[in-house]
């Protein structure tokens, strides 16, 4: 049974978010309608998650005397890991220590913080589907990896990082040293080691949303959104939609790819499940425990949108998957390197039919760095998808002054 108390009184329900960018501000907000008393942790002050929560902290979550210290001395009844980059092991040892319930657990966390450990999870141990792939610790091993079998075209990450960096893809031998120092300029936390993966050559991609949610029945449940179609430039996403049209076999497949994986990873709470399909074939490619930036569109496609349904999962309480309406999400990138900057145009961009902006509020913006996001909801994706390009285009950061 799912007890709700009372913010900023001793019976609160108190969540700690790690990592409190633009995804986290929004499962904050999900939160702070139930109810519940919030606390946002990141690694740098007034972070768009932080502007909303009750309490706002930052520490290096990266290490792990600071992530033990904070979680005793907040005894949340949840830690929601946001971002990849935290010290997993530690929240390991304090969910084993039964001092916390980390979301979905310790475990989904500390595997799919490094490509390693959910890539040889996936392939290795569930079989499932996958792009070819290699770990490699040096330059050498990356040659040798690409000459023993991997092949050109090929992708290279570093096996810590996300939104695309430090990733590159490789077209032939002269394209190998490149890939190789942006990977190990690219990483967080530990650098050094990169995946090496055979290129899928995809009709199309798309996000899974797989919700691990509690039945009336008191088990738990899997629930899935309408695939979540989306555009990727440089690694980082650029546009999605929602519903993307697929084949009934190419979907039951990746549903089953979903169920599959999500189980293992176990908990309750919302995953995004990335998925390469070309024809009737579906690839596993990765998968977030948590609410994916690709999934931001269902903030104008569903009747609970991501954020909504991971907050209610999390709490034990029933969720709605179902489709509202067609819709599609275009990013509207910082394009300027200034803090405190101010966005042109955000009225031109609302006045495209069925827009809606979202502008993050993070303090300091960067030429490549997501500041906010263009949502529109309409009768058809192409349509929707024309629009949200439009609408975001409409809005122009620029320095201050
Ligand atoms: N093996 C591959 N073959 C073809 N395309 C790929 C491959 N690996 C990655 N890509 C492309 O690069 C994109 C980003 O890759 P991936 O999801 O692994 O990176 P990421 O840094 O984890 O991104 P995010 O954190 O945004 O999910 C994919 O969505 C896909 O478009
Ligand atoms: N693909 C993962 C992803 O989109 N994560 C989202 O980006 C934020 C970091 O943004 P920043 O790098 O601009 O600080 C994270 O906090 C999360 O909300
Ligand atoms: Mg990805």
């Amino acid at each position: 049974m799912t007890t709700i108390g009372t913010p900023l009184s001793p019976s609160a329900t108190r969540v700690l978010l790690l990592g409190s960018g633009e995804l986290g501000k929004e499962v904050l907000i999900a939160l702070q309608r139930l109810g519940v008393e919030t606390i946002a942790v990141d690694r740098y002050e007034n972070a768009p998650g932080q502007q909303v929560a009750h309490h706002a902290r930052t520490i290096t979550m990266s290490d792990p005397a600071a992530l033990k210290a904070l979680i005793e001395a907040e005894r949340p009844m949840l830690v929601v890991p946001e971002i990849e980059a935290i010290a997993t092991p530690m929240l390991q040892e304090l969910e084993d220590a039964g001092v916390v319930r980390v979301i979905p657990t310790a475990r989904a966390a500390r595997l799919t913080m490094d490509r390693e450990g959910i890539r040889r999870l996936a392939a290795e141990t569930l079989s499932l589907p996958t792009s070819p792939y290699k770990f490699c610790d040096s330059l050498a091993e990356l040659q040798a990896a690409i000459d023993g079998g991997i092949g050109y075209p090929c992708v290279v990450k570093p096996v810590m990082s996300s939104s695309g960096k430090g990733q590159s893809k490789i077209d032939g031998p002269a394209d190998v040293q490149k890939a190789w120092d942006y990977a190990m300029a690219g990483g967080r936390v530990s650098h050094g080691r990169v995946i090496v993966e055979g290129f899928i050559d995809f009709d199309y991609e798309i996000t899974l949303l797989t919700v691990r949610s509690v039945g009336a029945d008191g088990q738990v449940q899997t629930s899935f959104c309408e695939p979540i179609g989306h555009l990727q430039v440089s690694g980082d996403y650029v546009e999605s939609w929602q519903p993307h049209p697929m084949s009934t076999v190419a979907l039951q497949k990746a549903q089953q790819i979903a169920q599959a994986v999500t189980a293992d990873l176990g908990g309750q709470g919302l995953f995004g499940v990335e998925l390469f399909v070309k024809g009737n074939e579906v690839w596993f490619s990765e998968v977030s425990p948590r609410p994916h930036d690709t999934g931001m569109v269902t903030m104008a496609t569903q009747w609970q949108n991501e954020f909504e349904l991971h907050a209610r999962a999390i709490l034990g309480l029933p969720v709605d998957t179902t489709l509202k309406s067609a819709g599609a999400s275009a990013v509207i990138y910082g394009g300027v390197d200034a803090k405190g900057i101010v966005f042109d145009g955000v009225a031109e961009a609302m006045r495209v039919p069925g827009a809606d902006v979202r502008l993050f509020g993070k303090p300091e913006s960067f030429v490549k760095r997501r500041m906010g996001v263009a949502l529109v909801h309409a009768e058809d994706v192409d349509t929707a998808r024309s629009r949200a390009r439009e609408a975001a285009a409409c809005v122009k950061p620029r320095v201050a002054g």
